[in-house]
């Protein structure tokens, strides 16, 4: 089922749009601190308005992050509102982290639209980035319960970020080729780093702090089906649902899941993929043989495979800890089947 705008989850999605609107005023009004020029800019990226400052209707991502801070404290008898806070904290983490990536990727378009450093360069990006993580820190300032998940997502966003920089300078093959294994730890960090935070920190509002631990596990592993769908849109997503050109990382060579997925399979696609990326995607063409190749060595179908295996495995976690939490268990479910 899609409401309300292309790109939405297909499940789970009304409970989504009712966080959004818990969600938004409070974003603004923190957003509302910064120095005006600061501000423009965060409402460009969170949404709110055009690159000259002209309002637009509605926020313009998923909200998938805030989501699960609220559902994990109802999923423990707290409020939504109890668990604000920490919504508004990951959902400017989120927005920090993706102006920052645009300026590392030198990607030019993100949901439907310039990205921060496209609309306004790159000095004012990433201090905007910079203003928006300020704010985040600010908001759990005083809630120790919930303050060491968001620091401790921090530290696994930069490290997994920075082992996959890292993997640029990795041969495709042979002595120091990315290995799975390596890939799940990194985007484990980068990825799953938020949305560990983010079920941690709802439960810890909401009321149980006990369970922490284990929804911060349980949040990594979703994370890391979550990039797995992530790589898989990348290359065969609809640009029109995820807003970023199709193809990009493969145009970057990037190390993402389905190829080393299919690289792995070692049959003659994944040989012929191998001899492509060592001597080097060159050109359109190139790139849509690249990803021709990518899902004739099985790359696609082991990646959709271990995204599973990893949402699996959160949900089963989410099943021992909080047996009752249906809306929750729709949401992590629907992760890995979206189509933005
Ligand atoms: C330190 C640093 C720069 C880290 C970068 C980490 C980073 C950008 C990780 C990618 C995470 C990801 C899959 C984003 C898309 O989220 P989404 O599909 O929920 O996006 P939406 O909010 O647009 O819906």
């Amino acid at each position: 089922m899609n409401v309300s705008r292309p790109g939405v989850l297909p499940q789970g999605a009304d409970s989504l749009a009712r966080y959004r609107s818990l969600l938004e005023p409070a974003l603004r009004e923190a957003v509302g601190a910064l120095h005006p020029w600061g501000a423009r800019m965060a409402a460009f990226t969170l949404g709110w308005s055009d690159v000259d400052g002209s309002p637009r209707q509605g926020g313009v991502g998923k909200g998938v992050r805030p989501a699960l801070v609220m559902l994990s404290a109802e999923a423990v008898g707290g409020s939504a509102e109890s668990a604000l806070p920490g919504a508004v904290a990951v959902e400017l983490v989120h927005a920090f982290s993706l102006a920052h990536d645009d300026i590392i990727d030198r990607d030019e378009l993100r949901r439907h639209r310039a990205a921060l450093w496209k609309a306004y360069g790159v000095g004012p990006a990433l201090l905007t980035g910079d203003a928006l993580l300020a704010l985040a820190v600010g908001q759990l300032a005083g809630r120790p319960e919930a303050m060491p998940y968001l620091s401790a997502a921090l530290m696994e966003l930069v490290q997994g970020q920075t082992a996959d920089m890292a993997f640029e300078n990795r041969p495709w093959r042979g002595p120091g080729e990315v290995t799975v294994d390596e890939y799940a730890e990194m985007a484990a960090g980068k990825t799953g780093g938020l949305l560990g935070a983010a079920a941690a920190a709802g439960v810890a509002l909401g009321g149980a702090p006990e369970l922490a631990g284990r929804m911060w596990d349980m949040g990594r592993d979703l994370g890391v089906a979550f990039q797995i769908a992530d790589d898989i849109l990348g290359i065969w997503g609809d640009p029109r649902l995820t807003g970023k050109p199709v193809h990009s990382d493969l145009r970057r060579e990037k190390k993402t899941l389905p190829v080393l997925a299919a690289l792995a399979g070692g049959g003659p696609a994944a040989r012929e993929l191998s001899d492509l990326l060592v001597s080097g995607v060159d050109g359109e063409e190139s790139v849509r043989h690249a990803a021709h190749l990518v899902e004739a060595a099985g790359g696609r179908a082991g990646a959709e495979d271990l995204a599973q295996r990893y949402v699996t495995a959160a949900l089963g976690v989410l099943d021992e800890c909080l047996p009752d939490a249906a809306d929750l268990r729709a949401l992590c479910g629907s992760l890995v089947h979206r189509a933005s």
